[in-house]
């Protein structure tokens, strides 16, 4: 058979006039060289680019609808948009991925739903038993055996298996049983899995840039085989959830995010970079474990991590250009803000932890009013946690009621308070503490405890991003629900172990009244008779379609806008019929419809802004938001 992705993009290329005008980037050879004839002839090639190790592309003729598909898909991504970096090569050389060589390529297995003809045309008669399935057969065998599983970390590991051996097959199975299997390859089993990456490690799933490569960082991402990126996470693994710094081992986090980039937000898998920046790790035990994958030394810091940073991001946008999106994911305080400060003005980064959680939960509050009344305005909020969740969703709640009551942004912050190790946060602590927190410190006596500063502020809604669980005890429950009717709780924090609180308790001290919501998954609850099913306040509802809208409008920057924009996209989608059930957020199964509503409404606001490059704009860009997104589905190769 003939090879790779880039028969998909050969096959477009000689339907696409972008192509034929030779205008497709590093497409390189046009549409006038030998060797593309020869594909055109033959309907069906691969390309190699000889010189690096780059993976074979295989691409057998798909049917003209499925090509067409991809080359859309691969324009809003955008096939005008490759890199266009001169790689130092002999010229592209074509080769045929087929037999065994194929069955062992994720991106192009398929198993034992190759059909009779494919077997025949693809040298892989006698490698697989005789039987033909479908790929709804391979799914119900796959969910039936990842049931089988009781351990977690099991389907986990099944799971990356998977990805590894049957791409295509993975992501049908994810987005087909999304409400089962988000929990296993995201939150929270990403995180056990990132505590014991360093067993369970078989094959790299994503980059690593460590501080042996400083000087060299263009050349590692080089080595990367794909080059239409278009969103890569990246962490340096200092603050991975709840559980603290797990070194290079928070690899897991990045992966576990791109998973959802596709599965929920459609974005193509080869566009769909993870990265981790090791830098040493001070957690101690995992610089004692043999097993670690991590350059063992504490970690660099001030300069020398700066340095290796403004490499990485330099890097990056010379080889993918201005145009990826690069998340940062999990830093800790004291570089997340700094980090987005910095290269907000440079590049197109959106912090996952500060604005995806701000955005999600802005919309699971615009969607709380319509069960407890008032605007947003009229309630008054406490946070049990001052860093990147807390400041960052007290910013944008104040930025949303700056905008509906046009009130200055310093009066809307008043309505939000504070509380961090050392007690809330008060104009008399201003001197001391970090600047993310300074807007924060209001009029008040200094207060040590949660539960005083709950009787005292006397707030309608309870956030916590502490990171700690068991934080949110009976007697604050039962606090809130003294004097408000429907007590607004979320306990945001990750994962499950280290929740504020639990759907049960709140439930429960609350005597069912509280609008509950967490970061992590919780099975419903029935209390008095009633099942209350707690609606998943995590940033996974937000940055699968806002990434799909940045990539689709071709966005140069990331602007506050954008994320309201998200918020209140997403908090439409709640449903009385949710609400009756005690959930604020619409259920993950109606998620890709939801990324598509959430990238239109980003994509319209980076064109109202003039922050959009593609041009012209689609007339209806939540349907253009769908045309774009990758399906699973099998390709036939004939
Ligand atoms: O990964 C998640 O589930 C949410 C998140 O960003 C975090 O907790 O850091
Ligand atoms: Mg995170």
């Amino acid at each position: 058979m003939l090879s790779a992705r880039a028969a998909a993009t050969a096959a477009a290329a000689a339907a696409s006039p972008l192509w034929k005008r030779g205008e497709g980037g590093s497409s390189g050879s046009g549409s006038g060289c030998t060797s593309c004839r020869e594909v055109r002839r033959r309907a069906a090639a691969v390309r190699v680019r000889a010189a690096a190790p780059r993976r074979v592309e295989a691409v057998a003729m798909e049917s003209a609808a499925e090509t067409e598909k991809e080359e859309v898909a691969a324009a809003g991504g955008g096939v005008e948009d490759m890199a266009t970096e001169e790689v130092p090569v002999t010229p592209w050389a074509f080769s045929v991925a087929s037999g065994y060589t194929l069955l062992r390529d994720p991106h192009h297995n398929k198993g034992l739903a190759f059909s009779e003809k494919e077997r025949d045309a693809h040298y892989l008669r006698g490698l697989l038993p005789p039987a033909v399935v479908s790929q709804d057969l391979q799914v119900k065998k796959i969910m039936h055996n990842l049931r089988q599983y009781s351990v977690p970390l099991q389907r986990y590991m099944a799971m990356m298996d998977l990805q590894e051996r049957n791409e295509r097959l993975f992501y049908k199975l994810l987005i087909d049983n999304v409400e089962e299997l988000l929990p296993v390859v995201y939150t929270p089993t990403v995180g056990e899995a990132c505590q014991k990456y360093g067993s369970i490690f078989r094959q790299p799933q994503g980059l690593y840039v460590s501080l042996k490569d400083k000087g060299k960082v263009l050349d590692v991402l080089r080595n990367w085989p794909e080059r239409n990126i278009q969103v890569i996470v990246v962490t340096d693994g200092e603050r991975i959830l709840g559980l603290g710094d797990l070194g290079c081992q928070g690899m897991g986090i990045p992966v576990g995010k791109l998973s959802l980039y596709t599965a929920l937000g459609g974005v193509r898998p080869s566009a769909c970079l993870p990265i981790t920046i090791d830098v040493g790790t001070n957690n101690e035990q995992l610089l004692n474990d043999e097993f670690y994958i991590g350059l063992r030394q504490r970690r660099a810091t001030g300069k020398e991590y700066h340095e290796l940073m403004e490499e990485f991001m330099s890097a990056v946008k010379q080889i993918y250009g201005e145009k990826v999106l690069i998340q940062f994911e999990d830093f800790a305080n004291h570089n997340a803000f700094d980090l987005l400060a910095k290269y907000s003005k440079s590049h197109l980064v959106f912090n996952d932890d500060i604005q995806g959680t701000a955005s999600v939960v802005l919309a699971g509050l615009l969607s709380s009013l319509k069960v407890v009344g008032g605007t947003l305005a009229e309630h008054t909020y406490l946070f049990l946690g001052a860093g990147e969740a807390g400041t960052g969703i007290a910013e944008l709640i104040a930025l949303e009621i700056s905008k509906q009551t046009k009130a200055p942004i310093e009066e809307c912050r008043k309505k939000v308070w504070l509380l961090d190790s050392k007690g809330l946060i008060v104009n008399s602590r201003k001197e001391s503490l970090q600047a993310f927190k300074k807007p924060w410190a209001h009029e008040h006596e200094p207060v040590t405890t949660l539960l005083d500063a709950v009787q005292s502020i006397k707030p309608t809604v309870l956030i916590g991003t502490s990171g700690v669980g068991k934080t949110f005890t009976k007697e604050v429950i039962e606090a809130m629900a003294s004097f408000n009717e429907r007590p607004v709780i979320f306990s945001l924090s990750n994962p499950t172990s280290h929740s504020e609180c639990t759907a049960e308790e709140a439930y429960n001290w609350s005597q069912g009244r509280a609008v509950f919501a967490s970061g992590s998954p919780f099975d419903p609850v029935e209390y008095n008779g009633k099942i209350h099913v707690p609606g998943q306040s995590n940033n996974a509802y937000i940055f699968p379609g806002f990434g799909l809208g940045v990539v689709i409008s071709g966005a140069v920057r990331v602007h506050e806008d954008m994320l309201l924009a998200a918020s209140e996209t997403l908090a439409d989608q709640a449903t009385q019929e949710n609400f009756e059930k005690g959930s604020i957020f619409p259920p993950f199964t109606n998620i890709r419809k939801i990324s598509a509503r959430i990238a239109a409404s980003v994509a319209a606001k980076a064109y109202e802004l003039g922050l959009a490059t593609r041009l012209p704009q689609p007339r209806d860009l939540e349907k253009y938001a769908e045309s774009c997104m990758y399906t699973p589905v099998y390709r036939s190769y004939r």
